[in-house]
Formats: structure tokens, sequence, C-alpha cells
């Protein structure tokens, strides 16, 4: 009888793939910088095409190309476990990590959290925190340096996870501040044992400086998140004294926190621990994948000015000079903006690297796939395949999305993925839009864009958690008369 990982290696013998040895696998090819690593691993993609397989350490790892065996992957309920490298998160109880037993429950529980209403009335949270942005960016007026824009944008949605979500306010808050860093550094300490075999042993990992100083940082998220849950869980304790909830209260959709604050399983309330693991995942997945992205939207902007232009036309016509009054429709009706960042996530998905594992035995087009068996799934390299996006797939050309141009009777739906897709797709898409929209509107009203990067230039893409630029996302701004 094969072992599990025996039957992963046999079952994929025929499939191609780089050369692999004895327990490194392949990762042999994946050493040096971060930036190095993430361009074999995407040119790896771009060669094989279709489907190859990859062996890191004694992991045998399917990778997907193909839209439609990626449709398969992400939507098949054998393949809803996620793969062993989301472990490194350390959030084993949070949405995007926890076991698909269990992530049934808190899914059909914390979806309320994410319902239309609730997000209509985070519009006027995501205005103040992106004015509050806009105005600390005064002193990057007219620089002769270009800034990081990520800066910015980082502790902006922090705050806007924050004050919507979790019901609490940490503007200028210097704790938070520091925070913001601290889960940068921390997405990339995680996401560098995704490709180092030697750190895939918890053992080893703990012997190292990473894992010392990710404790570091870990105690100091502690602090910030402990604040926010034990003081919200007092005042639903002091709520509930003066008020009892009734039945109809109770299920009444709440934000985020409450939801989890109130989340039952069979009569009981969830562990400490758990409900930690869904803050921590909240935080991470709600402010560094929307700071990151909406940095590299003001980026593409910045560069491409006749775009920039068109967008802040758009905004004139729908809200006239001076502050906009954003509502449900007014954001709505920014169709331009709307392509432009969807054509930003795709050239520039932030969430670039996601993978599942195999629960049981299933077919993956003509190949049957044993249980516990990696899929990998690269969304930067299937947005920009040329057989799926034409020639042009490598150019920023926001009308791509025009619905003119768009038909999405011939474009396979899971050739753009941003968000992820099948039951695990990212439950916060609506939010990050809403949010991505309204920073940027924000940014246009006051500032005009522009940077020393060019479309030619390479941007040193990296993968750590989300995607990274070496470059930094360089602009300056210039106050608009
Ligand atoms: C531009 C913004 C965002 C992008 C590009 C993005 C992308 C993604 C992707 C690709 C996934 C799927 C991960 C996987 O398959 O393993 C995901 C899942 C998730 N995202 Fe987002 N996300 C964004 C914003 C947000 C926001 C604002 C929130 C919350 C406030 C959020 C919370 C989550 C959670 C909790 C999951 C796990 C869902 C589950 O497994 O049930 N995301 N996101």
């Amino acid at each position: 009888k094969l072992s599990r990982s025996q039957s992963a290696q046999w079952f994929a013998k025929d499939i191609p793939g780089p050369q692999s040895y004895p327990l490194i696998g392949s990762t042999h090819l994946f050493l040096g910088s971060d930036e190095r690593t993430f361009g074999v691993v995407n040119e790896l993609f771009r060669k094989y095409g279709r489907m190859f397989k990859l062996s890191l350490g004694t992991k045998t790892v399917l990778c997907l190309s193909d839209p439609e065996l990626i449709q398969q992957a992400l939507t098949t309920s054998s393949c809803q476990d996620k793969a062993f490298f989301y472990r490194f998160l350390e959030l084993d109880y949070g949405l995007i990590s926890s076991r698909y037993t269990d992530w049934k429950l808190y899914r059909k529980l914390l979806n309320p959290a994410f319902n239309q209403r609730i997000l209509v009335s985070f519009i006027s949270i995501f205005n103040r925190c992106s004015e509050t942005m806009v105005a600390r960016m005064a002193k990057e007026e007219d620089r002769e340096q270009p800034f990081d824009v990520l800066h910015y944008t980082a502790q902006c949605t922090l705050e806007m996870v924050c004050a919507s979500s979790l019901k609490s306010d940490i503007t200028d808050d210097p704790q938070a501040r520091d925070v913001c860093g601290g889960i940068e550094k921390m997405c990339s300490i995680m996401s560098s044992r995704l490709f180092n075999v030697l750190l895939y042993s918890d053992l080893l990992f703990t012997m190292t400086q990473r894992y010392r100083e990710m404790q570091k940082l870990r105690a100091k998220l502690e602090r910030v998140v402990n604040d926010i849950l034990y003081g919200r869980r007092e005042e639903i304790a002091k709520q509930r004294h003066a008020q009892p909830e009734d039945e109809e209260q109770y299920r009444k959709p709440m934000v985020f926190l409450d939801q989890l604050l109130h989340m039952q399983r069979a009569g009981q309330e969830l562990e400490m621990q758990e409900i930690e693991s869904h803050l921590y995942t909240i935080i991470g997945a709600g402010s560094e994948t929307t700071a990151n992205q909406v940095a590299f939207i003001l980026l593409m902007l910045a560069m491409h000015t006749e775009v920039q232009d068109r967008v802040y036309e758009e905004i004139v016509s729908i809200y006239g000079a001076g502050s906009p009054e954003l509502t449900h429709e007014t954001i709505s009706a920014q169709t331009y903006l709307e392509r432009v960042i969807k054509e930003t996530m795709r050239l520039f998905p932030v969430a670039p690297l996601i993978g599942r594992e195999t629960m049981e035995t299933v077919r993956l087009g003509d190949v049957i796939v044993p249980a516990g068996v990696t899929l990998l799934i690269n969304i930067l390299t299937l947005h920009r395949n040329k057989e799926l996006w034409g020639e042009r797939a490598d150019v920023f050309d926001p009308d791509r999305f025009d619905p003119g141009q768009y038909d999405a009777r011939t474009q396979h739906p899971f050739s753009y993925i941003p968000f992820g897709g099948g039951p695990r797709n990212c439950i916060g898409y609506r939010y990050g839009m809403y949010a991505m929209k309204i920073i940027v509107t924000q940014m246009l009203c006051k500032y005009r864009l522009s940077t020393p990067l060019t479309p030619s230039d390479s941007l040193g893409l990296s993968f750590a958690v989300t995607l990274k630029v070496g470059t930094g996302h360089r602009i300056w701004i210039k106050r608009r008369a």
C-alpha cells in the first residue's frame, strides 16, 4: 500500500515539471532574492502552460494555468481544504486558513457581516478615513523626491477595517501605526517559508531569527487587537445587562466583530483562540490587500496620465467641483474608475498565489488526482496569459473592461479571478471595491499624480502573501487648482 506522499508522487509521474531531487524536490530553483524566486515561479507557469508538477520537498504540487482546470479546482467540494502553506500564516481558525469542515460554519455565520446594507453604512467611515489620509499627505506636496504611497494607504485601510468591521477608532494611534509595517513584515516572513523547504519544519523555523522577529511583531499586533476585542466584549456585556437582546435583535446582521462575539456552535460561544484568529485574519486580509491594491491603482494613474484625466473628468461630472458627496448611487456611477480598478487588478492582482488541497480522489481534466495533493494557482500569470487576453495582455488598457468590448461569452469566467473563486472566494470583495473607489476619488479630487516610473520599467515584483514591488509605489503629488 502506498503512503499519501508516495501515491501523490506516483500519480504525477507522467506530468511534466522541472528537475526534482530527493528531499529538496525542485526548491534549488528558488534560491536567491524574493524577486528572483517569484520570477522563477512565474517563468515555470508560463513555460509549462496548462498543468505541471512541482516538488517542494516531499510535497507534490500540481500547478494549474488553464481556466477550466482552475474552475474545477476552486469549485469542486473535494478541493476545498487550503494548501499546506496556509499553515505558515498561523491563523488556523480564521476564514482564510481553516479546515473546510470548520470553515463552512464560520462562513455561513460571518457572511451577513458583509451584506449590502452594512457595506453601504460603511461609506461615510471609508470617506472619513480617506480624507484623513489625503490630509496627512500634504507634507509630500511638490517634493523633489517621489514617495511610496503604500505608507499612507496601509495606515488608511487599517483604520478603515478597525472603524467599520471592528467598531474601533484607531486614527493616529501610534501603536496602530506601528502595526501597519508589522503586518507587512510578518507577511514577508511567512511567505519566505513557502519556497524554503528547511523552514517547513516548525522546529527548525522556531530556531531562526525570523521566527523571533515574528513573535515580537505579533506581540505588538496582539496588544492592539486585545484592546479592541476586550473593549467591545465589555460594551456588549454592559448593553445586554441594561437591555437584554430579544430573538429578533439577535438575528439582525451585525458588523464582523459583533457577529463573531455572538456566534455560537452547538449552543456554545467560540473559544477565545478562535475569535483572535478571525480577528487577525480580517485585519490582515482586509487591510494589507486593499492597501497594496489601491497603491497599484494610484501608481497606474500616475503612469498613465490620460487615464487619470478621464477618471478625474468622471469625478467632476458626477460630483461637481469641491468635496464629493459620496453615496452608493454616485459610487456605482463611477464606471470608468471601476474599469481602471479592474484592469489594475488584472495586471497586478495583490493575492497572486492561492492554493488548495485535494481532500479525496478527484478528476482534474484527464488526470485522476489522489487525496493530499496541493493545487497551486498563479493569478498573475493567468491574468497575463496571451492566449486568454490577446497579444496586448501586458498592456494597461482599462477599456478592455468596457462592456462594449468585454465579451463575457468568449472570456472564460475563471480567466479573471482577482478575488479568487468558488465557495472560498473573497468575502470582502464588495467592501474592497467600495474602499478603493473612495480612496482614489478623494485622492484625485485634491491631487494630480505623476511618477518617474514608466510602463516599460521593471517594478521588481515579488510575493510576500501579497504582491510587492521592489521599486515602491513611488509617486509625486501636486495640488489641483
Ligand atoms: C483589493 C482587495 C482584496 C483582494 C484583491 C482580495 C483577494 C482575495 C483572494 C484572492 C481571496 C481568496 C484566497 C484563497 O483562495 O485562498 C480572498 C479571501 C478572503 N478575503 Fe479578500 N481580498 C481583498 C479585500 C478583502 C477585504 C476588504 C476583506 C475584509 C474586510 C477580505 C477578507 C477576505 C477573507 C476573510 C477571505 C477568506 C474567505 C474564505 O475563505 O471564506 N478581503 N481575498
